[in-house]
């Protein structure tokens, strides 16, 4: 579950990013959030995962709130999440099982219990088959899917994506989006910020549109 209550964002350079959000999104429901370039779409995701901190409001995550969390404490709130965000690097020298070990690793997970979530994770995103390759050798969209596998491995409860199909043509972004439609059908909280609702086709989702920091829904 992720509940906003009256939450602002204001920069440190004094720009107002989010004013006066709130919503929830229950525990197992599926939304997009969708509005312009620069309308607080990241700003509002990154809150969700302690990256900001909201200048105002609360926001609970899980019956937690985290508004107020205390840094050591994010971990443990991030241990819940599942992020696939932008400025998540691969890495082009290890191998597409290496990248999706390493949050198991962090989180010191015995390496037999870790090999058999990798491939787990590698199954669902289907690139099982290419765990021994390296990611140089994947296409965008695989890529893609690669990330969505490390930001699963740890079997979190939200799943959160911030712009998963940019860059991706058509087949490839239906290609994600159903994947991610498809964890919310086992019971995970799904937030995806994208600009493109083409994208939805004729899935029922929960819409949330930002305008200049403010939600319009
Ligand atoms: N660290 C920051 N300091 C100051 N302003 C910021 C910072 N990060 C974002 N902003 C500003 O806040 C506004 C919202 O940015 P945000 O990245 O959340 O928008 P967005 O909807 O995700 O945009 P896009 O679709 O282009 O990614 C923008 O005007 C941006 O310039």
């Amino acid at each position: 579950m992720i509940s906003f209550n009256q939450v602002c964002k204001r920069y440190p350079n004094g720009f107002n990013a989010l004013r006066n959000i709130g919503f929830t999104l229950e525990a197992g429901e599926m939304a997009l959030i969708t509005g312009h370039s620069g309308a607080g779409k990241s700003t509002l995701l990154r809150l969700i995962a302690a990256i900001e901190r909201p200048t105002s409001g609360s926001i609970v995550v899980n019956g937690q709130n985290i508004s107020a969390l205390k840094s050591g404490a994010i971990p443990f709130l991030r241990r819940n999440l599942g992020l696939v965000f932008q400025d998540q690097k691969i890495l082009f020298d290890r191998t597409v099982f290496d990248n999706v070990l390493l949050p198991l690793q962090i989180s010191g997970f015995d390496s037999r219990a870790a090999t058999g979530r990798v491939r787990a994770a590698l199954d669902k995103v289907g690139l099982l088959d290419r765990e021994k390759t390296r990611p140089i050798t994947l296409s965008g969209g695989e890529q893609q899917r690669l990330c969505i596998a490390r930001a699963i491995v740890n079997r979190p409860s939200i799943l959160i994506a911030d712009e998963p199909t940019s860059n991706l043509d058509a087949d490839y972004a239906r290609d994600i989006m159903a994947m991610f439609k498809s964890f919310h059908q086992v019971g995970v909280t799904v937030l995806i910020a994208t600009h493109d609702v083409n994208l939805l086709g004729d899935m029922p989702l929960r819409i949330f549109t930002l305008n200049h920091g403010e939600l319009t829904v």
